[in-house]
């Protein structure tokens, strides 16, 4: 619908209007803030001038600290003020350069017409009355979301309010100035979709308010389900639509929610800080940012030496012909499943009946008190009790007999040895140390007998501390040879009922192997954990309200599992995309379905978005064909070249190629470009022949910033972000030949916005056969 040239100019003229009123709050925010940090200052400095220090007797001491808690409530109060216009200032500031993106007219029946304009921030007028400003997220934004002209209704706490709709209009405002502007009739108008997606990309993300789809909007504003699944194409916006939602929620629970109560599980640090600014570009402080692998080497890194997933991957993709490698691949596989989930369950319970395996403790490397002895104290207590909490009888026990033990040391002739050796500083602590506590009869220190003993029972204490607090975190109970055994004996598995895959034996085997060694593979690391929390008890967080997973196709039913417990009063939002599965042990996995029987199905919800927006029609085109199935996706209307797939006859003409390629791709000013390798070892390889011809960087799992420019990156680093322009290194059918990579090829293809270049040498991939 074109506009006229006087409607723009009234629409200008509003901009104006609401530019001139945002510099007038800012300049009233700005002698505001400068008094109440002058007060702050003032306060901070006079602190103990006004606060009356007298501790001479309760009474004194009692006001005293009154009026320190006075004072310092003053300044909790100013500071708070200070931090909130200063979030104002902000705000502000991004309203002067784009006020809004969004207008609808809406007419409730019987009331007069409402023009709503949708920004980043709310902003009124001096009196609070009138809006200039709608937030995105207030109740009444969703309309310009959810509609086009007509009918239309959004929710508010009140209830529903219906209504219709006579106008949407979009805007692109930069500087102050409308650059843009169109009536939609659509959802959200194509246009001003087709100019944000014809941009080239960053190395960061962007935030998504003025072009949120209706089915990403039902993503973002979801707020009664436990548990919301997103099954999404690759670039249909999930991760988009999981930070746009986080922001809305920050929004709508303002009252009690705070942005450390909010964690997002990302695939690695680089995906990281690609996401990094979106948030504070919405005028909000991040949510927590984690991997799975920090949690788990934060739980294990101490007792293992734990491999990482892209050791793992590293393994999966080019070991093929190494021995024992189809056997280490099932293992991956059963090792994510649930049947092995409730293998290890039956075994735990087995282990609470027939008892678990401990390690006795020693003292100066000779038996203090023995595993069987703690056996046997162990089947003493009520089995009908939980593992965890006969654990916890068992350890107070421990701990008590700790203290006879210790006792019947004190007179042995290490004490005395080492009391002879206490050096002067020492023995003046432990000396003070008796002292305060009052174990001398008199004043005098020269009962000889006594102060031997004293000392000699404070050594042997010292020296039992480890060992209590080894105790008290359960360190003798042997989780490793407990996890161990089940491997080494398969006869203990098939006793409990469990229906062993192929080749058990042969992963089996080099599991405890790997074990003996004192490191752990990637894929025992949830299992043992689990196992671990069975027999001791889960740990929790309880802050968290809101678990975001990306890529979460990523993540074993073990992990899911893990997650819930490990968060129990937190909502889980779980995005992926079943295609990009690109982990060994997702291939045997059934979908999300593991993930939604943790849940009550009325408590969660499943959302499929099939529109692909990162690329333009001939890619989606494209790579969909690569993946059965992929007709559902939906490309959207962006036109751009044809990808093109060109055979080298040898290495150096690959190369030669591929440079000439990105010369030119960089002469057509594309920004992000990626050679996209299959592992690490060929992306090495990559870089060291083209690091002379071209400025370009090599991306490792090390690497913790996405940066614009030339990048060699392997295909598993690569998931989740995106470049204008994608070259796949080697698309050969060497390369990519095995059914279990067409994912990861699939997944390379689709990091390309808006150009797409394949090469290979010999045969081309069967999956570039469609
Ligand atoms: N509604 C939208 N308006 C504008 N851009 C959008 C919209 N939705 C998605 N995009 C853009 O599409 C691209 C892909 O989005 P995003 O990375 O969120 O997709 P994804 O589903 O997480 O992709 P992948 O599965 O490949 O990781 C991004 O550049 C994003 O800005």
């Amino acid at each position: 619908m074109s506009i006229t040239e006087q409607e723009w100019k009234k629409e200008q003229k509003r901009v104006d209007l609401v530019r001139r009123e945002v510099k007038k709050r800012t300049e009233q925010l700005q002698a505001q803030v400068g008094t109440v940090k002058a007060d702050i200052v003032e306060i901070r400095k006079n602190f103990w001038d006004d606060v009356k220090v007298n501790f001479e007797n309760a009474i004194e001491a009692a006001e005293t600290v009154a009026s320190m808690r006075q004072q310092s409530e003053v300044l909790g109060e100013r500071e708070r003020l200070h931090r909130h216009a200063q979030k104002e200032m902000k705000s502000l500031y991004r309203l002067e350069q784009t006020p809004y993106f969004g207008r609808i007219d809406f007419v409730e029946p019987g009331e007069p017409l409402q023009q709503i304009y949708l920004g980043t921030a709310s902003f009124l007028d001096e009196n609070d009355e009138h809006f200039y400003v709608y937030d995105w997220r207030a109740p009444v934004s969703s309309l310009y979301y959810d509609y086009s002209p007509g009918p239309a209704e959004y929710e508010t706490p009140g209830g529903t309010v219906e209504g219709t709709m006579e106008l949407k209009r979009q805007f692109i405002i930069r500087d102050g100035e409308i650059e843009s502007l169109f009536d939609t009739g659509v959802t959200i108008g194509d246009e001003l979709l087709q100019q944000v997606l014809g941009r080239h990309s960053d190395a960061q993300m962007k935030s998504i308010v003025a072009t949120i789809q209706k089915e990403q909007n039902r993503i973002i504003r979801n707020v009664r389900n436990r548990l919301l699944v997103v099954q999404g194409a690759a670039g249909s916006g999930k991760t988009s639509a999981a930070l746009q939602r986080i922001a809305y929620l920050l929004y709508r629970d303002r009252a009690w929610l705070s942005a450390e109560q909010i964690v997002l599980f990302s695939p690695n640090d680089m995906f990281n800080s690609y996401v990094a600014t979106v948030l504070p570009e919405l005028g909000e402080e991040n949510m927590q940012q984690a991997t799975f692998q920090e949690y788990l080497e934060r739980r294990l890194g101490r007792v293992f030496d734990l491999e990482d997933p892209f050791l793992q991957m590293e393994y999966v993709l080019t070991a093929m012909n190494e021995p024992g490698y189809a056997a280490r691949i099932a293992g991956i596989q059963y090792k994510a499943s649930v049947p092995f989930m409730r293998l290890l369950e039956q075994y735990a319970n087995r282990l609470g009946q027939e008892g678990l395996i401990f390690k006795g403790l020693k003292f100066r490397g000779e038996p203090l008190l023995s595993a069987a002895r703690m056996r046997e104290q162990f089947a003493t207590y009520d089995p009908g009790m939980s593992i965890p909490n006969r654990l916890r009888l068992l350890s107070e026990w421990l701990l008590s007999e700790l203290n006879e033990l210790a006792l019947a040391q004190t007179d042995q002739d290490w004490v005395e040895e080492e009391i002879e050796l206490l050096d002067n500083e020492e023995y003046l602590q432990a000396y003070q140390k008796l002292r305060r506590q009052k174990r001398f009869r008199e004043n005098t220190f020269d009962d000889f007998d006594r102060e031997r003993k004293m000392l000699g029972e404070m050594l042997v204490q010292k020296r039992f501390k480890p060992l209590r607090n080894g105790i008290k975190r359960l360190k003798y109970v042997d989780v490793p040879a407990m996890y161990r055994q089940l491997f080494a004996d398969p006869k203990r598995a098939v006793s409990l009922g469990a229906e062993l895959p192929a080749m058990f034996a042969e992963f089996a085997e080099q599991t405890v192997e790997k074990m003996l060694q004192g490191e752990l593979f990637y894929e025992d690391a949830t299992p043992y954990l689990y196992l671990k929390e069975l027999l001791e008890g889960v740990e929790m967080n309880t802050q968290v309200r809101h678990v975001f997973v990306d890529e979460a196709q990523d993540y074993s039913p073990f992990q899911f599992a893990f997650l819930k417990r490990l968060f129990p009063h937190a909502k889980m939002t779980v995005l992926g995309d079943l295609n990009q599965a690109i982990y060994a042990h997702a291939e045997k996995a059934d979908g999300f379905g593991p993930l939604a029987a943790l849940y009550p199905a009325e408590e969660s919800e499943l959302i499929v978005l099939k529109q692909s927006y990162r690329s333009t029609r001939q890619i989606v085109d494209f790579t969909r064909k690569m993946m059965p199935g992929g007709e559902e996706i939906v490309p959207f209307n962006r036109e751009g070249e044809e990808p093109t797939i060109t055979r080298a006859e040898n290495t150096a003409d690959l190369i030669a190629k591929i440079i000439d390629r990105i010369r030119n791709l960089q002469a057509d000013q594309h920004r992000t470009l990626a050679v996209i390798c299959k592992t690490a070892e060929e992306s090495r390889a990559a870089y060291e022949r083209l690091k002379d011809a071209l400025d370009v960087k090599l991306i490792s799992k090390e690497t913790v910033h996405f940066e614009p420019g030339l990048v060699v990156i392997p295909a598993y680093l690569a998931k989740g972000v995106e470049f204008d322009a994608v070259i796949l290194y080697n698309a050969s059918q060497d390369q990519y030949g095995r059914e279990s990579e067409r994912r990861l090829f699939y997944t390379a293809c689709t990091r390309a916005m808006h150009e797409l270049h394949l090469y290979y040498l010999g045969e081309q991939s069967p999956f570039l056969e469609s």
